[in-house]
Formats: C-alpha cells, sequence, structure tokens
C-alpha cells in the first residue's frame, strides 16, 4: 500500500500525530508533508491518505479542510488533536465537522483525535473571553474550555501517540 500523510499544525501538536503515522503505518510512504507543500501527483498515487489537523473553531484548521476538498475517490483516514476537551465524545464533536469536508466519492477509513496542548497566550485570551461573557451560558462555555487547560499541557504524549498507532495497525 502506498499512503501520503497530509497535515496542518499550527504549534506542533498535530505534527507529532503525523510522525508517529509516518514511522508505524504499513506500506510505503510518498510523503508526510503540511497541506501547503502536497505533490498532488503524489496524492494520484497513493491508495490512502492520512489527513491531519488542530481543532479550529469547532472544526478541522481551515487549510486542511480545503485539502480535504480536493481529495476524490480515495480511502482517507481523519487524524485531529483537540484543545477544549478529552474525552471520545467532545472529540467527536470535531471530527464529524471536519469529516464534511470529504466528498462522497472519499471512504473514510478511520478517525483518531487526541488531546493538544494550548499554545502561548491562549490561556490568557479566554479569561479575557470569561471577563467579558455578558450571559450565564457564555460564561459556561468559556469555564468548561478553560477547565481543561492543566489537563492539556504535554499532549498529545507518548501514550496518545501509541494509541494512534494501534489505531492505524490494521490499515
Ligand atoms: C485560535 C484558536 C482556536 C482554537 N479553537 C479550538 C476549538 O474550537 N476546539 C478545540 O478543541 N481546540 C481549539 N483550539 C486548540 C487547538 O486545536 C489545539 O491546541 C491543537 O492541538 C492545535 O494543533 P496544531 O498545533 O497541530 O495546530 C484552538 C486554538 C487556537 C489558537
Amino acid at each position: 500500500m502506498k499512503y501520503s500523510i497530509v497535515y496542518t499544525s499550527k504549534s506542533g501538536n498535530t505534527e507529532k500525530l503525523a510522525l508517529a503515522i509516518k514511522e508505524s503505518a504499513n506500506g510505503e510512504c510518498l510523503q508526510c508533508v503540511k497541506a501547503d507543500a502536497v505533490d498532488a501527483n503524489k496524492i494520484g498515487e497513493s491508495d490512502l491518505v492520512f489527513v491531519g489537523a488542530g481543532s479550529y473553531k469547532g472544526t478541522c484548521d481551515e487549510a486542511a479542510g480545503k485539502f480535504m476538498q480536493t481529495l476524490k475517490n480515495k480511502k482517507v483516514f481523519l487524524f485531529m488533536t483537540v484543545g477544549y476537551g478529552n474525552n471520545q465524545e467532545y472529540y467527536d464533536k470535531m471530527l464529524n465537522p471536519a469529516k464534511t469536508f470529504l466528498d462522497s466519492s472519499n471512504t473514510l477509513v478511520g478517525t483518531y483525535a487526541c488531546q493538544g496542548q494550548w499554545i502561548d497566550g491562549q490561556k490568557k485570551n479566554l479569561e479575557n473571553m470569561l471577563e467579558k461573557a455578558a450571559t450565564d451560558n457564555e460564561k459556561k462555555v468559556v469555564q468548561s474550555k478553560l477547565a481543561n487547560y492543566d489537563n492539556a499541557m504535554g499532549h498529545p504524549n507518548a501514550d496518545d501517540l501509541n494509541k494512534l498507532k494501534e489505531a492505524i495497525k490494521t490499515l
């Protein structure tokens, strides 16, 4: 099997997953690149495309979404890191909208998401948002994100990478 790994990663979290896939996936890796450096010919030659992105505004990073929209008739494995939750229910909240960037000619063969640590300044931004929150509901939403800050530190960690390797073992 020939495969490509195409990802976006603003702070390096999702890149760790991409490199773990490159290290352990079966078959021949044709490219492991950020979405802005993708070689379309190699996508054409790939039986499987691993697509990765961080979560931004409730879905995958925009550039990753745009790349997914270019895929036709491919097997796709989608992997993501998320900042504001640490359970499968939350991961699905980010994965599900990201999946919609793939058209129906493609086959999604699997997904994986895990926690990613926050970038510098992000906590401060959310604290500012909390101060400005106009309603109790807005406050609750921001508080639930902030509650995950400590938990996010250090992720993706070795355990996250091992789980990913396990998830792609049979591909
Ligand atoms: C501007 C901004 C928006 C974000 N939006 C979300 C979001 O909607 N949901 C979420 O879970 N994490 C969100 N995050 C956290 C990132 O998804 C998380 O840190 C991720 O691991 C970053 O991956 P990357 O470094 O590979 O891009 C956001 C981070 C930033 C800076």
